[in-house]
C-alpha cells in the first residue's frame, strides 16, 4: 500500500538532483511527503503552537473580534467552513485563525497574539521563514520538472510565488476541540488544497488521513501520523493543473482517532498561492503530458481562471459566510 515517504531535506544543499527526484516522485504518486532536517527552528514551531492554545483559549467573542471574510484574514468559528460541501451535513468541527501578508501587521494577526507586538513580530517570522523554505521546495520541483534555462530553470517558479507580491498565500492556525463522543462527520471534510503546495505541523494529536489515489476512489484512507520534527508537505491544485495532472493534489480530510476523542487536535498550515495574477495552464517542461488526464477533468474550471479568481471560486464554495452574502 502507498505510504508517505520522509525527505532528507538537507540534500537540497549536498545533492539538489537526488532531492528534487525524490521530492518529484513522491508528489507524483501520493501528492504527500514528510520533509525533515528543514530548517525552520522546533522552538519556533513549539512558540507559535503555544500561541495557538493562547488564543484558542479565549471566549469566543474576543476571538471573533476579527472574523473572517472575503479577504480570507481573520476568525472563522465552530462549523462556519465546510469543506466538502457535497456530502457533509454539518460544517467542519474545527475553528481557526488565518493571516495573510497583507494582514501580518494588522489589528487582526494582534488580536492573535493578544496585542503582544513582540509575540506578533514571531508570527511575522515564522510565516516568512516558511514561505522561503516553499520557496526551495517549488525549486525542486522546477529541477525535477526540468524547466528549459529559457523559461527560468530551477527559478522558473520564484517569479510567480514572490513574498511582495499579492496573492493567496496564508499562514493557518487549526484547532479542533475534543468531542463527547464519536462525531459521524469528519472534523475537516475531504477536500484538496487550492494552492501550490502547503506547508503543515502538527502537533500531539493525530487524525489526517490522506486518499491514496485519486483514480481509484476505493482504495483506503492512510493516515499522515504526527512525526516529530518533520513538516508534512502537499501538493495543492495549481500543481496539479500546471503538470496536466502529472503530480497530484491528493484528497485528505481530518477525523478522530477514538483514543483520541478527548483531546485537542491543533495545527498550523501554511498554503502557499502563486501570485493572483498567475494562469494555471500547464509550465514548460518536456515530462508534463499534453493530453488532459481524467481526474484533472474536475479542475477543468480553474484552467480560465487566474490563481487569485481560482481561490475565489473555492472560497465561495465553502464558507457560511459568503453563502449569507450571495
Ligand atoms: O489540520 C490538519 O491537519 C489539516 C488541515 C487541512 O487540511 C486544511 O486546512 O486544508
Ligand atoms: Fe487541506
Amino acid at each position: 500500500m502507498a505510504s508517505i515517504p520522509i525527505i532528507d531535506f538537507s540534500l537540497s544543499v549536498s545533492d539538489p538532483k537526488e532531492c528534487a527526484r525524490q521530492i518529484y516522485e513522491a508528489s507524483r504518486d501520493i501528492g504527500f511527503f514528510y520533509l525533515k532536517n528543514h530548517d525552520i527552528a522546533p522552538e519556533l514551531i513549539d512558540r507559535m503552537f503555544d500561541c495557538s492554545k493562547w488564543f484558542f483559549d479565549r471566549p469566543v467573542q474576543e476571538k471573533n473580534q476579527y472574523p473572517i471574510g472575503p479577504n480570507n484574514s481573520g476568525y472563522s468559528p465552530m462549523k462556519s467552513e465546510t469543506l466538502d460541501p457535497e456530502h457533509q451535513t454539518q460544517g467542519d468541527l474545527k475553528e481557526a485563525f488565518n493571516i495573510t501578508k497583507k494582514s501580518i501587521d494588522d489589528e487582526s494577526a494582534k488580536c492573535f497574539v493578544q496585542g503582544n507586538v513582540k509575540e506578533q513580530a514571531r508570527v511575522g517570522t515564522f510565516f516568512k521563514d516558511l514561505h522561503r523554505l516553499a520557496i526551495d521546495i517549488m525549486k525542486c520541483f522546477a529541477i525535477a520538472l526540468q524547466v528549459p534555462e529559457s523559461a527560468g530553470g530551477q527559478h522558473f517558479f520564484d517569479k510567480s510565488h514572490e513574498w511582495d507580491e499579492p496573492s493567496g498565500t496564508t499562514l493557518r492556525f487549526l484547532h479542533y476541540p475534543p468531542q463527547d463522543s464519536d462525531p459521524k462527520t469528519p472534523l475537516a471534510g475531504s477536500h484538496t488544497d487550492y494552492g501550490s503546495i502547503t506547508l503543515l505541523m502538527q502537533k500531539d494529536t493525530a487524525g489526517l488521513e490522506v486518499q491514496a489515489s485519486r483514480i481509484h476512489k476505493d482504495v483506503p484512507w492512510i493516515a499522515a501520523p504526527v512525526i516529530p520534527n518533520t513538516i508534512l508537505i502537499n501538493i495543492g491544485d495549481h500543481l496539479q493543473m500546471w503538470t496536466n495532472g502529472l503530480l497530484k493534489s491528493t484528497m485528505h480530510r481530518v477525523t478522530y482517532n477514538p483514543q483520541q476523542l478527548h483531546h485537542s487536535r491543533y495545527s498550523i498550515a501554511c498554503f502557499i498561492h502563486a501570485n493572483d495574477d498567475t494562469r494555471l495552464r500547464p509550465i514548460p517542461s518536456p515530462l508534463i503530458p499534453q493530453e488532459m488526464r481524467a481526474e484533472v477533468d474536475e479542475f477543468e474550471a480553474g484552467r480560465n481562471m487566474t490563481a487569485g479568481e481560482y481561490l475565489t471560486w473555492r472560497l465561495e464554495r465553502t464558507y457560511d459566510f459568503w453563502k449569507s452574502e450571495i
